[in-house]
């Protein structure tokens, strides 16, 4: 199986503060925001961007919530994907609020339809936006594009990309792998 390093660790680091600062650009002090990172895997990049929030550029009081999307996928009763549920973790009143979605890699967009879907049961937003570290581009089936992106990447149907965090894999990394 080849493997490329897609970011490394320093890479990963330059790419968050940018994000991060686009969000602050774009949601001030963050009291009229929530942060929903979707599981499983945009839980990592939620949690580390609202830390950085916090820490590193002084924004109180992060609303940081998570969502699973698992019942909500279009191919749930399909058995295309074993089945294996998450924590929803939200805490706090999404009606009004501006949402932004956190997930690691984007891809068809299904996913984020199914958080589409999902988040309805937590009221009705002002507006949702979407921040993805990964964006892999021309692999859309639906009309779902990014509002935050940290990197675009080219990749083809047999290639996977895989995001490793510190907190789960012990280093931050991306990683392009062959099926
Ligand atoms: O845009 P999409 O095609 O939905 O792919 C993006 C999703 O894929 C990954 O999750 P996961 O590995 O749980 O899902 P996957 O098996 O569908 O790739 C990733 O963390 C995103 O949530
Ligand atoms: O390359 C991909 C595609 C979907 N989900 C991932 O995590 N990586």
């Amino acid at each position: 199986m080849s493997q490329k390093v897609l970011l490394n660790a320093k890479e990963v680091s330059i790419i968050l503060h940018r994000l991060a600062c686009q969000l602050i650009e774009n949601h001030d002090d963050f009291s009229e925001t929530v942060l929903i990172g979707i599981q499983p895997r945009g839980k990592y990049l939620a949690d580390r961007l609202a830390k950085m929030l916090m820490e590193d550029y002084g924004i109180k009081n992060i609303k940081l919530g998570h969502l699973d999307i698992t019942f909500f996928r279009d191919d749930f009763r399909r058995g295309d994907k074993p089945l294996a549920a998450n924590t929803t973790e939200i805490d706090f009143i999404v009606e009004n609020k501006n949402v932004v979605f956190i997930d690691d890699v984007l891809y068809t967009g299904r996913s984020i339809r199914s958080a589409l879907t999902a988040i309805q049961s937590f009221g009705r937003p002002d507006n949702i936006e979407l921040l993805t570290l990964i964006d892999r581009r021309f692999s859309r089936h639906l009309p779902i594009q990014p509002n935050y992106k940290g990197r675009q990447v080219d990749a083809i149907d047999n290639q996977r990309v895989i995001v490793n965090w510190i907190e789960n894999q012990g280093e931050d990394a991306v990683y392009l792998i062959d099926k």
